[in-house]
Parts: structure tokens; C-alpha cells; sequence
């Protein structure tokens, strides 16, 4: 059992805020991106409404004027767009997502998991202790830039140390593409130096370890109101009692922060361009060995090599790009597989329906 299971549960905040401000749309994270998909007759129709909570039950929805209970779909995430059909939510139209998390479920059939929708900026947070690790970093940075989502190094726990360069220098050696932040997640530090991307409208997320400090930052976004109230629990299908979080907080005047357990055991699957982007050193560098199927291992003219050779690459860094590429590929062939034999059952399903052997209603 995690700490997630019967963990304190973040209370909902998002039916307060949507009350006392229903004629934002924008508030809740409507941007041109999703406006730019649909007519204005459609709009008056089909109302967008933004998922804020997945629950085993339904899907929570907001918008202007609406505050409903969706049946569930697993089709469905939290963060998720929909133009809501009254008549038949279970029609409801999905936006096109801006960026999207997803991960493969623990277990044998390893199937690919909504996490969460529509996030902007995800905060990458570690604290300046033992919890500080290269390649986890690099993990998800590599996620964050595969999803579309623009990634920000936070280092909590920088009031406890005095070599708080080093652990900045560090972060940055990950990618000059991604912004590091040291600060005390305590005070008022959060608030003043993440507010270039905790913006009204903006949908944040916090991923990191256990401890970390990541329920202190939301806190501190929010204003040092607690959010952390109220368990919320349900019943699984074997009958225990499970909690569940995968909500939106709408911090007041605020951003969205997105509260999710998924976030913490994301591998990487079909995460190839994130990797090249997060790794972009090595990439480069690899367009310079002689041959175009390099290994870097003892080819001649090979670049990576001779960067290692003058000190440019750290051996180490390659080390984990080698390892993070194994992962990748290894998930990613397996789910390839997958869709095979998904494709190859859809086949003989569609076979014997025309053969009149079997009819289904789904
Ligand atoms: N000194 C100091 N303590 C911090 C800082 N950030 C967090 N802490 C403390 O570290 C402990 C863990 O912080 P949390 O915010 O609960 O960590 P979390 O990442 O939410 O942990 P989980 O809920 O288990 O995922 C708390 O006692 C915090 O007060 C920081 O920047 N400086
Ligand atoms: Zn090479």
C-alpha cells in the first residue's frame, strides 16, 4: 500500500471557486486552442466543460453555469475538454488535447493509462538532499517534453543547505532547455518565484518523490489555505476502501493544480522525441560520428566518444541516455505488440459478427 491509498485526500475546491466565478471559462483553463476547434454555434449547443475530478463513480464537470456528475469513461482523463450533449453525455465530444500524460498500468497487460490532460507546465520537484537523482530528472523532463507540457525544475529544501549553486548547477547540467528553481517551499518563495507559470487559467502539476515538498508548494500557491482536508473514499472492485485523487484545484484568483497519484510510477513508452529533446547534447553530437549507425562504442570518427575524451560529455550522462533508450524501447515494443494482437482480435471479432456466429450490443 502507498501513502496514496489512504492518504489524506485534497478537497475539492473547484465547485466553491466555480460558484463564486461562473462566468469564467477561462478560469478553469479554456484557451485558444480549444476555442479554435469548435463554431460558435456548436459552443451554445454543446456547452465545454472541464473534467475536474475522476472518480470510480463519474467524472466531475464544470463550466459556465454547470457543475455535474458524468458516469465514468475510460476514454475520459482529468483535465480532459468536453462539449457536454445534454441529452446524451455519454456522446459528449473530447477537445483535442493541448498535452497529454499517460503511462502504462502495472501488471501484465501493461495497458495505456490516461493520466491527466491539458497541463501546461508540470514542476519537476526534488529537494537538495539524497532525493536528488540525474537520471530521474532526466526521466521526466524526457516525459514532460514527450507530452507537450513545459517542464520546470523545482528544488525544494534549499533553506537547508549552503552550497545551493552546486545543486543548481547540477539541475541545469539536465537540460539548458529547462528552467531550475531553488527555494524554500515553506514561505513565500513559491509564490513569487513560480508565478511565471502559475498564471490564472494555467494548469500546473507537481511530480517527484514521496517528501519532496510537493503538497507544501500547492499549499503555498493556495495561499497557505490547507487544501489537504478530506479523504474521500470508495469502494474498489474487490470491495476495499480506496482513495481517490485525481482532481483539478482551482486556487483562487489563481492557477489549476492538477493532484494525481498516477504521476508518480510513469515509465517511459513511446517517448523517443521526448528523449532526443531532453538529451539533446548527445543527439547532436551523434550527427557527427562517422557512421550513421554509430554505436558509440569503438567506432572511429565517432563524436560522442571524442567529446567524452575531451571532457565535453560526462560518461555518466551517456550511461543514462543508453539506459532511458532501453526503457523506452522496451515498453514501446511491447505495447507495438500489443496493438497487434489488439488489431488481430478486432479482426476476428469483426469476423464471426459477419458470420452471424455471435451478436453483441455494447
Ligand atoms: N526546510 C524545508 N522543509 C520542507 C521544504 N519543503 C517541504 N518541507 C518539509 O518536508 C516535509 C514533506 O513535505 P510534503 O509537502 O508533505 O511532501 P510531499 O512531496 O507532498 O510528500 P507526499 O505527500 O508523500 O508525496 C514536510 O515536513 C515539509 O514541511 C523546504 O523547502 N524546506
Ligand atoms: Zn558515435
Amino acid at each position: 500500500m502507498n501513502s496514496d491509498d489512504f492518504g489524506h485526500v485534497h478537497e475539492s475546491k473547484h465547485a466553491d471557486s466555480a460558484s463564486q466565478d461562473p462566468a469564467s471559462l477561462a478560469a478553469l483553463g479554456w484557451q485558444p486552442f480549444f476555442a479554435e476547434q469548435i463554431s460558435v454555434d456548436v459552443l451554445s449547443e454543446t456547452p465545454p466543460a472541464r473534467v475536474v475530478a475522476v472518480h470510480r463513480s463519474g467524472l466531475q464537470i464544470l463550466g459556465v453555469g454547470l457543475d455535474e456528475t458524468l458516469p465514468p469513461c475510460a476514454d475520459v482523463t482529468v483535465g480532459d475538454w468536453l462539449l457536454l450533449d445534454r441529452t446524451q453525455p455519454r456522446s459528449s465530444r473530447i477537445l483535442s488535447r493541448k498535452t497529454l500524460i499517460k503511462r502504462r498500468a502495472p501488471g501484465t497487460d501493461r495497458q495505456v493509462q490516461l493520466i491527466a490532460a491539458n497541463i501546461d507546465t508540470v514542476f519537476i520537484v526534488t529537494s537538495c538532499n539524497q532525493d536528488f537523482n540525474l537520471a530521474r530528472l532526466e526521466r521526466y523532463v524526457a516525459l514532460a517534453f514527450e507530452a507537450g507540457i513545459t517542464p520546470v525544475m523545482v528544488l525544494t529544501k534549499a533553506d537547508l543547505v549552503t552550497d545551493r549553486p552546486i545543486w543548481i548547477d547540477a539541475a541545469r547540467s539536465v537540460s539548458d532547455r529547462v528552467p531550475v528553481v531553488a527555494l524554500d517551499a515553506r514561505g513565500d518563495d513559491p509564490q513569487a518565484k513560480l508565478s511565471p507559470w502559475c498564471q490564472p487559467g494555467q494548469t500546473v502539476a507537481f511530480l517527484g518523490s514521496s517528501g519532496v515538498g510537493k503538497s507544501t508548494l500547492t499549499n503555498a500557491l493556495a495561499g497557505n489555505e490547507a487544501i489537504a482536508t478530506q479523504a474521500i473514499r470508495e469502494d474498489d472492485a474487490k470491495g476495499r476502501h480506496t482513495t481517490t485523487r485525481r482532481e483539478l484545484h482551482l486556487i483562487p484568483g489563481g492557477c489549476l493544480v492538477l493532484d494525481t497519484p498516477g504521476m508518480r510510477e510513469l515509465q517511459l513508452a513511446d517517448a523517443a522525441s521526448g528523449i532526443a529533446e531532453t538529451f539533446e547534447d548527445i543527439e547532436t553530437l551523434s550527427t557527427h560520428c562517422r557512421f550513421g549507425n554509430c554505436q558509440h562504442e569503438r567506432e572511429p570518427g565517432c563524436a560522442i566518444r571524442a567529446a567524452i575524451e575531451q571532457g565535453q560529455l560526462e560518461p555518466a550522462r551517456l550511461q543514462r541516455w543508453r539506459k532511458l533508450l532501453a526503457e523506452d524501447r522496451f515498453n514501446s515494443a511491447s505495447l507495438a505488440e500489443r496493438r497487434t494482437k489488439d488489431r488481430a482480435f478486432g479482426k476476428m471479432v469483426k469476423r464471426v459478427i459477419k458470420e452471424g456466429k455471435s451478436r453483441r450490443e455494447c
